[in-house]
């Protein structure tokens, strides 16, 4: 059971218990981190969220081995003087509060701006001023676009990993113009970095920031019209599980060309918990944390998860599974995409030893046999049900 046998870390020390302030701990992310620090760990969990609805079978009932090292903060960051006290009171704070969403960063470039950015500052001070460790997590959004992406497409270099590769000290962040709005979220993502950086250069702060390479799992983000508004534009994996449970054509945005490595979300959170109880060696860096051996254009995944759907809801693919469909239909003005991401692993192996262990396959396995298992219940109600109108 968690707490009762002694951990050691990866120099051989014993791991003492510590406080965590976890903001954003409601999300995606946050949600199995909590999780995994309650089962595996004897480390206390102080959960800041505006929601906890992800959480809620952690913090109920008060019988749970781990009563007692999780307590939930209904906070909004942007104005709660209760944060500073927080994190005063816990040995390490973990920021992922954020708007994360593609959808919003054109839509909503200030709210993105002001979430990634302004409402970060008074994390980073009140970590800097009272001596506390931070784990800042930004996003692999930072790289933009690859340097390869500006070669004609005939070029051979496109196939040099020197020219896609994103490396943590060495790669440029390229982003587009200032009207693609999209760049809103990885503009603010780089400059609190680049603060947290300073914090650490000319205060002394104790930092770790993460640099997430789409991390896709359970408990992502909601399924349109069910758990989240019906307009809404969740990211791409509950965009498709939502079409694949809808028997609808899952949308290829400007032909799905784009290019992306997934990586299973119990994967990287176990990269997560190296740094959490390893902060001599991940203490001063920035890390990639993704899986290189899992890349496919949108298409493919598209492909693969109508198969794997299949599969898990012993449902026929319907006869047209994909239909395309322009970014700015989808997206609206503004939008602009990465067109390829693969992380550099040599940072994350050299300090933690950590690698991502599941394919693409097995991982949409058993996400889709999630959203099946979740979902499909209640979509078939709304479904059946006559509309208002
Ligand atoms: N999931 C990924 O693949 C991925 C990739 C790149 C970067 N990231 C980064 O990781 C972090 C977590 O991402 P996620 O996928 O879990 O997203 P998420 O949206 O599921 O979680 C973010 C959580 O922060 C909370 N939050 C936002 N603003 C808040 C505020 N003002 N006060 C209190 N709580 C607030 C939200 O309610 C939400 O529960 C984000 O910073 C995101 O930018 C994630
Ligand atoms: O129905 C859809 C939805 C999306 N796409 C395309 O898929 C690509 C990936 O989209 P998505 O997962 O929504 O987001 P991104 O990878 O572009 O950005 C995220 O990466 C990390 C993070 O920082 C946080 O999660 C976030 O910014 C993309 O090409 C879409 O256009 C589609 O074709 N159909």
């Amino acid at each position: 059971m968690a707490g009762t046998k002694t951990r050691v870390d990866l120099d051989g020390n014993t791991i003492k218990p510590i406080t965590i302030c976890m903001i954003g701990a409601g999300g995606f992310i946050g949600s199995h981190l909590c999780e995994k620090l309650m089962s595996e760990t004897p480390h206390t969990v102080l959960a800041v969220d505006v929601y906890n609805d992800k959480i809620k079978h952690l913090l109920e009932p008060d019988s749970l081995p781990w009563a007692g090292r999780i307590q939930f903060h209904r906070l909004n960051i942007k104005n709660d003087s209760r944060l500073e006290g927080l994190i005063k009171c816990s040995d390490l704070t973990i920021n992922l509060a954020a708007i994360c969403t593609p959808a919003d960063y054109n839509t909503r470039p200030l709210d993105t701006i002001y979430s990634n950015f302004i409402d970060a500052l008074p994390v980073v001070k009140y970590c800097s001023e009272n001596n506390k460790r931070l784990i800042h997590f930004s996003t692999c959004e930072v790289y933009g676009k690859t340097i390869g992406s500006y070669l004609p497409k005939d070029s051979p270099l496109r196939q040099d990993p020197a020219y896609y590769i994103l490396k943590e000290d060495t790669s440029p962040c390229i982003f587009g113009s200032v009207e693609k709005q999209r760049w809103s979220y990885a503009c603010a993502k780089q400059l609190i970095e680049r603060l947290i950086y300073a914090e650490g250069a000319e205060n002394g702060l104790e930092f770790t920031i993460v640099r997430p390479f789409n991390w896709i799992g359970p408990r992502m983000d909601f399924i349109p019209g069910i758990d989240g508004p019906s307009e809404g534009v969740p990211r791409v994996l509950a965009c498709f599980s939502n079409n694949l449970l809808r028997r609808e054509p899952l949308k290829l945005v400007d032909g799905g060309e784009s290019q992306r490595t997934f990586i299973y979300i119990k994967d990287a959170i176990e990269a997560v918990l190296l740094m959490i109880e390893n902060p001599a060696r991940a203490s001063g860096h920035i890390f990639n944390v993704g899986n290189p051996n899992n890349e496919v254009t949108v298409r493919q995944l598209a492909e693969m998860m109508t198969q794997v759907y299949s599969k898990v809801s012993g449902e026929d693919a319907i006869e047209t599974p994909t239909v395309d469909v322009s970014s700015k239909e989808f997206y609206g003005e503004g939008y602009d995409d990465s067109d390829k991401r693969i992380p550099d692993m040599t940072i994350i192996n050299k300090q933690l030893g950590w690698n991502p262990k599941t394919s693409l396959w097995d991982l949409l396995e058993s996400t889709l046999t999630y959203q099946h298992r979740t979902y499909a219940e209640a979509i078939k109600q709304t479904i059946a049900k006559p509309s208002a109108n």
